[in-house]
C-alpha cells in the first residue's frame, strides 16, 4: 500500500528530450508538410495557395481520411490523460463512459453532416450558415460560442501535453506552451486542411501503435503485471486498501460506480459541446465527400472509441495496480489530488509498465494527441477569423486575401494559444478543470446550433433566445450546484464534478426546451435558398464582373460551366506528369471548378436518406452504449469476475484492433491510384533528373 504524502515525479528523461520532441518532431513535420505540399502542387489538381483548397481541402477528402482525421483531431491529450485519470479514480467504468461521452456525438454529427451537405454545401463555416438563416446578432453569439470553444479545446490540450512532458523530463512548462502550438503553426502554415489530414494520419499510426504498446505489455509482457489475471488480482487488492466510494464493494472492476455515473453525465456534456461548437469538427464534415461524409463520421466515431476505452482502462487500471511497486513515479506515496488533475496518472502507467521506453512512449503519444487536434483547432480558427470576422465584418476578401490572412492568424492563433496556456497555467487551471468546465460553458449553444442546419421550424428567436435562456439556467444551476454541495463558490470547486453537471445539465436541457418551444410559436420558413447560396471565397468566385472582391462571407455568385476534366495527362516526352484542365488557366481554377462540381452534383434526395440511415445508427448505437451494455451492469450492481474481465479486455483489443485497421489500412488503400501515380511520377522524374544533369 502506498503511504500517506506526495513527492515530485521521477523524471527518467532529460529536460534535453522533452525539447528534442517538441522542437525536433515539430520540424520533422513541418519539413513532411513542405514536402508533401510539393508534391501535390506538382503533381495533383489541388494547389494551397487556393483560399477553398486552404480551408475545406477542395470538399474531396475520402472516407479513410477522414475518419482517421476524426480519431485524431478528437483524440486530445484529455483523451488519454482524463480517461486514464478517471479511470484510476473511479475504476473500469470511467473509460468506458469516456468512450461514450466522446463517440455518441459523432454519431450523431454524422447525420447532421449530411444535412451541411444538403443546405449549406459552400459554407467553410458552420457560423456562415448561422449567418445566413439568422442575420447578425445570431452569426456573433455563436461566433462567441466558437471561439471560447477553441480556447477551452486549445488550453487543455497545449497545457496537457506540458504538463506531462514537464513531469517526464523536466523541460518548462512555460516554454512547451509556447513551443507545442508554433511548431504545428508552421506545418499547417504550410500546407492547410489537407496537410493536416495527412499529419492526422501520420499521427493516429504512431498513436495506435503506442496504445497496442502498452496493452501488449500490460497484459503479455510486463514483469509488473504481464497478465489480465494478475491485474485482476492487483485490483482486487487496491479495492481492500483504497476503496473507492459509491462503487459496490469499493471494487475497480464494476460499472456500478456513483463518481463513474457522474463522470458519465459530465463526459456527455462535455463531449456534447467539444464537437458541436468546435468549428474544427464542421471542417471536417465541410472537407469530406458529400457522399462519404457520414459514413466517414459513423467509422470515425466507432473507431475513436477504442482509444478512451482501451487506454483508459489499460492505462488508469495499471496505475492503479503498480502504484505501490517502486518502479511507480512517485513511489512510496500515490499521485496526489493535483497530479491526477494535471493529467499524470497515464505517465505513472506508462513508466511503471516500461521504464524509460515507456516514459519515451508516453511522450510521443501525448505529443501526437496534442498536435493533431490543436493543428484542427488553428484552421478552425483562422476560418472564423478569416471569413466570420474579416470577411463578414471587416471587408469582402478575394482567395488569395483570404490565403494570406489565414496563415497570418494561424501564426498569430498559435502564439496566442501559448501566452493563454501560461495564463491557465499561472491560475492553477490543468488539464481536469479545463475538461469539467467545457460542458458547462458550451452546452447551451448545442442544440440551437445542431438545428440551425437540419431543422426548417429554427428561427432567428428560437437559435437566440434558445441559447441565452440556456446560457442562464446553466451559470444559475452551476454557481448554486456548487454553493450547495461544495459549501463555497471558489475555482477549485467550481470544477468539481457535481458542481459541472449542476451546470451542463441545465444548460442543455433548458436550451433545448426553449428553443423547441420557441420554435413552435415562432417558426422559421424553412427555406434554404440563402444557405444553399453559400459560397466561400476563392480567387475566381470572389470576383465579380469587375474584377472586384465579392464577400468572403456569402457569395451566391452563379455556377460556371463545368469544365475539368479529371485526368492527368502525361506527356511521353518529358515523361512528368501534371495535371491538366483544358480550359482552367491555373490550379486555383481547377479546384474551384471541381468543387463546384461536386457542389452542383449533390442528389438531395440521396442525402435525405442518408441523413435518415445515420440517425437511425447513430440512435442505435447510443442506445446500445449508453444504456444496454452498461446500465443492467449497474443495476445489478455487478462486480466483474476473472472469466468477464478478460472477456472485457479482450473485446477492448480487438476493438481497438478493428478501430486501427479503418484509420491506418483503409485511407491508403482508398489512395491506392494516387499514390501509385506519385510514385510513378517520381521515379520518372528523377529519371529524367539523372539523365538531364539538373
Ligand atoms: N475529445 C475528447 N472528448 O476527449
Amino acid at each position: 500500500m502506498s503511504q500517506a504524502g506526495e513527492r515530485e515525479f521521477t523524471k527518467l528523461l532529460s529536460p534535453a528530450t522533452g525539447y528534442g520532441v517538441v522542437v525536433g518532431l515539430g520540424a520533422a513535420f513541418a519539413v513532411l508538410m513542405i514536402g508533401f505540399t510539393y508534391l501535390q502542387r506538382r503533381f495533383t489538381r489541388f494547389d494551397t495557395n487556393n483560399a477553398s483548397e486552404f480551408a475545406t481541402a477542395s470538399r474531396s477528402i475520402k472516407p479513410g481520411l477522414i475518419c482517421a482525421g476524426i480519431v485524431s483531431a478528437w483524440t486530445w491529450s484529455a483523451t488519454l490523460l482524463q480517461s486514464s485519470a478517471a479511470t484510476y479514480q473511479s475504476g473500469l467504468s470511467a473509460a468506458w463512459w469516456y468512450g461514450v461521452g466522446g463517440t455518441i456525438q459523432i454519431g450523431f454529427f454524422a447525420a447532421i453532416a449530411a444535412k451541411v451537405k444538403m443546405n449549406a454545401n459552400g459554407a467553410t463555416t458552420f457560423l456562415q450558415i448561422c449567418k445566413a438563416r439568422y442575420g447578425t446578432g445570431c452569426h456573433i453569439l455563436f461566433t462567441f460560442y466558437a471561439l471560447v470553444c477553441a480556447h477551452i479545446v486549445a488550453g487543455s490540450l497545449v497545457l496537457g501535453a506540458s504538463a506531462t512532458i514537464n513531469a517526464l523530463t523536466g523541460a518548462s512548462i512555460e516554454a512547451c506552451n509556447f513551443l507545442l502550438p508554433i511548431g504545428i503553426a508552421i506545418y499547417v502554415i504550410a500546407g492547410g486542411l489537407r496537410a493536416t489530414f495527412i499529419c492526422d494520419f501520420t499521427h493516429t499510426v504512431i498513436l495506435f501503435v503506442i496504445i497496442y504498446l502498452f496493452m501488449f505489455s500490460a497484459y503479455a509482457t510486463s514483469p509488473a503485471l504481464g497478465s489480465i489475471s494478475s491485474m485482476y488480482k492487483l485490483l482486487v487488492e487496491a479495492a481492500q486498501t483504497t476503496p473507492v466510494e459509491g462503487n459496490e464493494q469499493g471494487s475497480y472492476l464494476t460499472m456500478k460506480s456513483n463518481s463513474g455515473i457522474l463522470f458519465a453525465g459530465c463526459t456527455i456534456a462535455s463531449g456534447f459541446s467539444g464537437v458541436f461548437c468546435d468549428q474544427g469538427y464542421w471542417q471536417r464534415a465541410i472537407a469530406s465527400r458529400p457522399e462519404s461524409t457520414t459514413r466517414a463520421y459513423m467509422l470515425g466515431g466507432l473507431s475513436w472509441f477504442a482509444i478512451p476505452w482501451a487506454f483508459g482502462t489499460t492505462m488508469g487500471l495499471s496505475s492503479r495496480a503498480l502504484q505501490s511497486t517502486p518502479a511507480y513515479p512517485t513511489y512510496p506515496y500515490a499521485l496526489s489530488a493535483s497530479q491526477q488533475s494535471a493529467g499524470l496518472v497515464a505517465p505513472a502507467a506508462a513508466v511503471a509498465l516500461l521504464g524509460k521506453g515507456g516514459a519515451v512512449a508516453i511522450l510521443l503519444a501525448t505529443f501526437m494527441a496534442a498536435t493533431s487536434a490543436a493543428s484542427a483547432e488553428l484552421i478552425a480558427v483562422s476560418s472564423i477569423v478569416v471569413y466570420d470576422i474579416f470577411g463578414t465584418y471587416w471587408k469582402p476578401l478575394s482567395g488569395k486575401q483570404v490565403v494570406f490572412w489565414s496563415h497570418l492568424v494561424i501564426a498569430l492563433a498559435a502564439i496566442w494559444f501559448g501566452a493563454w496556456s501560461c495564463i491557465l497555467h499561472k491560475a492553477k487551471i490543468d488539464l481536469g478543470w479545463l475538461f469539467y468546465i467545457q460542458g458547462v460553458c458550451l452546452t447551451p449553444a448545442v442544440v440551437p446550433i445542431g438545428l440551425t442546419v437540419s431543422w426548417g421550424r429554427m428561427s432567428r428567436i428560437s437559435a437566440f433566445y434558445g441559447t441565452i435562456f440556456g446560457t442562464v439556467c446553466g451559470m444559475i444551476g452551476w454557481m448554486l450546484g456548487c454553493w450547495k454541495v461544495y459549501g463555497e463558490i471558489n475555482t477549485v470547486n467550481l470544477a468539481k464534478p457535481y458542481a459541472a453537471i449542476s451546470g451542463s445539465a441545465p444548460g442543455l436541457v433548458m436550451s433545448t426546451l426553449a428553443t423547441l418551444i420557441l420554435a413552435y410559436f415562432f417558426p422559421g420558413s424553412n427555406d434554404w435558398t440563402a444557405t444553399r447560396a453559400i459560397h466561400q471565397a476563392d480567387d475566381e468566385a470572389s470576383t465579380d464582373s469587375k474584377g472586384e472582391p465579392v464577400s468572403a462571407h456569402i457569395a451566391s455568385a452563379p455556377m460556371p460551366e463545368k469544365n475539368f476534366t479529371d485526368e492527368k495527362h502525361q506527356d511521353a516526352n518529358s515523361t512528368t506528369v501534371q495535371t491538366v484542365d483544358v480550359n482552367a488557366e491555373s490550379p486555383g481554377e481547377a479546384n474551384e471548378t471541381y468543387e463546384r462540381e461536386i457542389i452542383e452534383e449533390l442528389d438531395l434526395g440521396l442525402l435525405q436518406k442518408v441523413f435518415v440511415r445515420a440517425s437511425i445508427i447513430s440512435s442505435s448505437m447510443a442506445m446500445i452504449i449508453t444504456f444496454i451494455v452498461p446500465i443492467p451492469m449497474f443495476a445489478a450492481h455487478y462486480v466483474f469476475s476473472l472469466g468477464f474481465f478478460k472477456f472485457w479486455i479482450v473485446a477492448s483489443f480487438i476493438w481497438v484492433f478493428l478501430a486501427g485497421s479503418f484509420c491506418i489500412i483503409l485511407p491508403v488503400w482508398e489512395s491506392r491510384v494516387e499514390l501509385v501515380s506519385i510514385c510513378k511520377s517520381l521515379l520518372g522524374f528523377a529519371r529524367i533528373k539523372t539523365k538531364t544533369g539538373y
